[in-house]
This record gives C-alpha cells, sequence and structure tokens, in this order.
C-alpha cells in the first residue's frame, strides 16, 4: 500500500523540486559560510547545487553494496557525500575507523538527529539517540542491565531455547531460519521480561512481526519524505499527517509491550519471577521514579536492539557454515575431541574451545550483519588527513570493505578461523585495543557507541554454533548455490530465504539431542498467556 509519508523510488526528484524552493535560502546561507574559509573536503561526486548528492545517496539507500563499489572504485577509500549541506562520510580503512569513531571518541559518537516520526515512535531506541541527558541515562541502564553479571543470569534461557533449537531442527530440518527467528525472539523476551516465545504463530507475536513489517518501511534512512525535506517538521503538527502514524505506532506497540511487562508484574507479585531485565527495571523505576512510559520505553529498546540484530546473524552463520566444509570438519573434530560424543557443549567447555572461538570470529568478520555500519555524528569540526571533516560530519563505517581491509586481514575473501587462533579475547576486550590491527572484527561498532548487548549477542553465537555443529553437518543443496550478497533490503541486511541440507551427524547424536529437549525445564510462562 502506498503511504503519503514514505517516499516511493520515483518520488525523489518530486520532493527535490519542492524542496529547491523551499530550501534555497537555508542553503545558500550554508553555502556562504562553509565558503568563507579555503577547505579542503575528501574525494567524491560533484554535488548538485543545494541538493548535494541526493542521486547518490538514493543509489546507497536502495542497491547499497554496487554503489558503495562504485564509490571506492572512483574516489579512494574515503568518500564524502552531501544530502543538502549535510555531508557523510564513508570510510573504508579500519585504520580511519579506529583513528575517528574510536581514538576520537570524544568527537565522533554522536548520532544524526533522527527524524521527528522516528523520534516519536521509539524515543528510548539508544542505537539511533543523539548524545545528551536522556541518552547518558539509558546508556548508563543498560550498561548495568547487559553487563557480564546479568548477561550470565539470562545464560540458562539460550541453553534452555538452544536445545528447544536443536530438537526442532531435528524435526523440521527445512524450516531452520524460522527456528533460528523464534530462538533469538525467545531468548531476548525471556532475557527482558522472563516470558518465552514457544511459537511464532501466537497471535501476540503475529502482531509483533506486523509492527516490525510496517516501521521496516519507514525506520530506514532515506524512505521518508522528510528525511530529504526536513524543514517540514517545522510545519505546525496539524500539517504534519506523519506524527499521528507515528503516535498511533507507538501506541500500538506499547499496547504489545505492556502485555509482556503485566505478566512480568503478576509474578513478581506471586513471588514466581525468574531473573530478567524488566525485574532490575521495576526495581530502578521503584527507586528513582521513572515514568511508566520511560520504563517501557528502555525494555522496548533492549528488544529492538537484541532481537532481529541476533537473528539475522544467527541465520548469516548457517549460510557461512554451509560455504566452508573445511572449516566445519576442523571445529567437529575439535568438538569430538573436547566434548565428546555423549553430551551437547556447554559454557564450560568454552575456554577448551579454541578453533570455535576462532570460528565465531572469523563468522563475524566474513558475514557481518551491516554493509553500511550505524553512523556516528561529529560535534566539532575537525582536520582528518588534511581533510576538513565539517561538525555533524555523519561517519558512515563501510563495514563490508573493512571486514576485508587487506592491511589487516591475509586473503581477506577466504573463510580461514585460523588467522584468530591464539586470539584468546573476547570481542568486548578486543575492541578496546588500541592497535587496529590487533582487534579481532568489527561487527560491534566502535568507541563509546561500541553494542551494549556483545556478551548477551557471544553467549547466543557460542550456543548456536557449537551445539549445531557438534550435532549436524551443514551442506548447500545441489541445486541451490548459496551467495553471501543475497540479502534483503532493510538496516539490518537478513540473508534472503534460502535452503540447505541439515542432517544429524550420527544417530547417537539424534538421541543425545532428543533427550537434551526432553531433560530442559523452565519456568517461565510462554507468550500465549500475554494479554495484549
Ligand atoms: C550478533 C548480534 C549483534 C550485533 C552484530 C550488534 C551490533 C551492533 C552495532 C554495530 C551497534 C552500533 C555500534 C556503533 O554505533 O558503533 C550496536 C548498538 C547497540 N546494540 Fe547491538 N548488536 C547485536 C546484538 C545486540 C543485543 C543482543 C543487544 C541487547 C541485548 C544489543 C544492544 C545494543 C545497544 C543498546 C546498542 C546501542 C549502543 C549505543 O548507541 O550507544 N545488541 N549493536
Amino acid at each position: 500500500m502506498e503511504s503519503p509519508i514514505i517516499l516511493p523510488q520515483g518520488a525523489i526528484s518530486r520532493a527535490s523540486m519542492l524542496g529547491l524552493v523551499l530550501c534555497i535560502t537555508t542553503a545558500l546561507l550554508n553555502r556562504f559560510l562553509r565558503g568563507g574559509k579555503a577547505r579542503k573536503y575528501p574525494p567524491g561526486p560533484k554535488p548538485w547545487p543545494i541538493i548535494g548528492n541526493m542521486f547518490v545517496f538514493k543509489g546507497i539507500v536502495y542497491d547499497t553494496e554496487a554503489t558503495l563499489a562504485r564509490l571506492a572504485k572512483n574516489f579512494g577509500d574515503k568518500v564524502m557525500i552531501w544530502l543538502f549541506s549535510k555531508p557523510f562520510l564513508i570510510v573504508d580503512k579500519l585504520e580511519d575507523a579506529k583513528e575517528l569513531m574510536d581514538k576520537r571518541g570524544s568527537i565522533f559518537s554522536d548520532r544524526p538527529r533522527p527524524s521527528n516520526f522516528v523520534e516519536r515512535v521509539w524515543p528510548c531506541l539508544l542505537p539511533i539517540k543523539p548524545l545528551g541527558d536522556e541518552y547518558r541515562i539509558v546508556r548508563r541502564i543498560y550498561n548495568d542491565l547487559l553487563g557480564p553479571k546479568q548477561s550470565q543470569s539470562v545464560r540458562k534461557y539460550q541453553d534452555y531455547e538452544s536445545r528447544m533449537l536443536m530438537r526442532d531442527l531435528y524435526n523440521a530440518p527445512e524450516k531452520f531460519q524460522v527456528i533460528t527467528e523464534r530462538y533469538s525472539m525467545s531468548v531476548i523476551f525471556s532475557a527482558v521480561y522472563g516470558v518465552r516465545i514457544g511459537r511464532l504463530d501466537y497471535p501476540v507475536i503475529e502482531e509483533l512481526f506486523s509492527i516490525m513489517d510496517t516501521m521496516a518501511n519507514y525506520i530506514l534512512p532515506g524512505s521518508l519524505l522528510i528525511d530529504y525535506l526536513p524543514f517540514l517538521q517545522r510545519l505546525p503538527e496539524c500539517f504534519q499527517p506523519w506524527l499521528k502514524f507515528a503516535d498511533t505506532m507507538h501506541a500500538r506497540e506499547s499496547k504489545f509491550h505492556n502485555g509482556f511487562l503485566n505478566v512480568l508484574k503478576e509474578q513478581i507479585e506471586a513471588g514466581t519471577a525468574s531473573y530478567c531485565f524488566g525485574v532490575d527495571v521495576l526495581k530502578l523505576q521503584e527507586k528513582t521514579g521513572l515514568s511508566d512510559e520511560f520504563t517501557l520505553d528502555i525494555l522496548k529498546g533492549v528488544i529492538a536492539a537484541g532481537s532481529e540484530t541476533t537473528s539475522s546473524m544467527l541465520q548469516s552463520i548457517f549460510k557461512a557454515l554451509a560455504m566452508n566444509p573445511e572449516a566445519q570438519r576442523k571445529a567437529q573434530e575439535e568438538l569430538d575431541r573436547v566434548v565428546g560424543p555423549s553430551r551437547l557443549p556447554h559454557w564450560d567447555d568454552a575456554p577448551n574451545l579454541p578453533y570455535i572461538r576462532a570460528l565465531i570470529k572469523e563468522l563475524h568478520r566474513w558475514t557481518p550483519l551491516f554493509i553500511l555500519g550505524v553512523p556516528h555524528a561529529s560535534t566539532e569540526e575537525v582536520v582528518y588527513r588534511g581533510y576538513t571533516l565539517p561538525q555533524k560530519t555523519l561517519v558512515m563505517p563501510h563495514v563490508y570493505r573493512l571486514s576485508r581491509d587487506p592491511d589487516v586481514y591475509e586473503d581477506p575473501d577466504a573463510f580461514a578461523p585460523e588467522r584468530f587462533l591464539g586470539d584468546d579475547l573476547d570481542s568486548y576486550a578486543s575492541a578496546k585495543q588500541s592497535d587496529f590491527r590487533k582487534r579481532d572484527h568489527v561487527n560491534y561498532g566502535w568507541g563509546r557507541r561500541l553494542c551494549q548487548g556483545i556478551q548477551v549477542a557471544e553467549n547466543s553465537i557460542f550456543m548456536q554454533v557449537s551445539r549445531l555443529l557438534w550435532a549436524y553437518n551443514v551442506a548447500p543443496l545441489p541445486d541451490e548455490p548459496l551467495r553471501l550478497e543475497d540479502r534483503l533490503h532493510g538496516i539490518v541486511k537478513k540473508p534472503k530465504p534460502f535452503r540447505l541440507s541439515i542432517t544429524p551427524r550420527s544417530e547417537e547424536a539424534v538421541q543425545v539431542v532428543l533427550q537434551a529437549a526432553k531433560q530442559a525445564v523452565t519456568s517461565l510462562p510462554d507468550a500465549d498467556s500475554v494479554v495484549y
């Protein structure tokens, strides 16, 4: 269905004509101010008067990989593009990404101000929140919530759900993408609300997917008219129909999440609640008097940041493993030696599985979650390597290229977990290394905006990779060659639906998987009890 506020692809030129008239004064003023001093900007395509590189920007939104490859070929590893007077710097080199977003983190840790539409729907979505008091409060709360100790406390849900996942893969291997989606959703909802998701076809979960699908059309930068014509946000509210729609979506989402929070509150009252992040946030609310809305927004934010990301990563992992049988074989040899044939791998095995650790790092490097990572905005003008980067420059890490930077990774296109053997640091510690060459991968971002869910995510990935390879062989089907570049359009580039062969490694493995699922216990209520 066409929406009056989403920008259909062909409408950009119409939008720009309208913008041309209304932006002219501001843009000329901007140009005059910018041109005051002689500045050398990084190379990039020549901007059009007023609209800048709007058409290149459109290419980045709708045809990301091809457009970025063209820009790199024509202009090198640092490319500046302009959207009206807003500068964007695309970086392809790990050294530059580290220098800007990590070493100059005091300057490059802001986010672009989201449109008033996105702000109204997700007031507390930390990954897109600009710096400010509210950002600092939420970041501090998340630091406490998602730290190593709390992440350990929710491991029991990851263990439980991964047993269900292993069993489901045996029963319906062809549904591995849905099975993985359910696993990721159930882990994050268990961790946040203490409510598990046994099935994806519950009406309440269908409502979640419906909200997510609707919002996917609006959140991608460049998909709304106001992304191109931001001055429209200064019109009186009655002339901004998208705000009414934003309020409706926010209310719909709140209703959904309140259903989950109410189940948790009932459990707390009855004295039967298991530990989850919601328990901590409700205690904090009692202590500090946070409003109900803010409390709910904090919890919503964890779900939003942690569900699609993990699910997408886990699905890519299936594909990467199938494409790399030799690495799979080596991992299985290690699992057989360390874990043996009669039980599933467990947390305690992790320190004794160096190849699995290296394999997980390589999976992050080889098939990163984002092609173009989450942008960092600067709060002041800097001169970097002779180039001026104006205040509010958006640094866009080209994660796919960064993960194949030949200055750091030998034979970067090869899938070679061996490159990480001997690197015992976890991804969080590795991100803090001052030498960019020593960091394992950049899938969790940089500096002060580094992903706060690393521990939760890494635990989920360890459970899936170690148990999957212990129990199953994953291989491509003869009639379906697998290609990394087959991804869906969206912020998180999920793999397009694909098929695989997933077969048990032995009859004994099947028995262990079925037994482990049978013996698994949980006291968490299921989402079918949620009233929304
Ligand atoms: C494999 C899974 C995941 C990947 C690859 C991932 C990656 C990322 C990336 C690239 C960023 C932006 C970093 C930057 O701007 O430099 C980010 C931000 C964030 N992530 Fe994750 N993430 C994952 C899972 C999770 C999970 C499970 C949670 C929560 C439980 C989470 C919570 C967050 C939060 C709160 C932020 C915002 C940080 C900020 O802007 O200050 N993430 N993540």
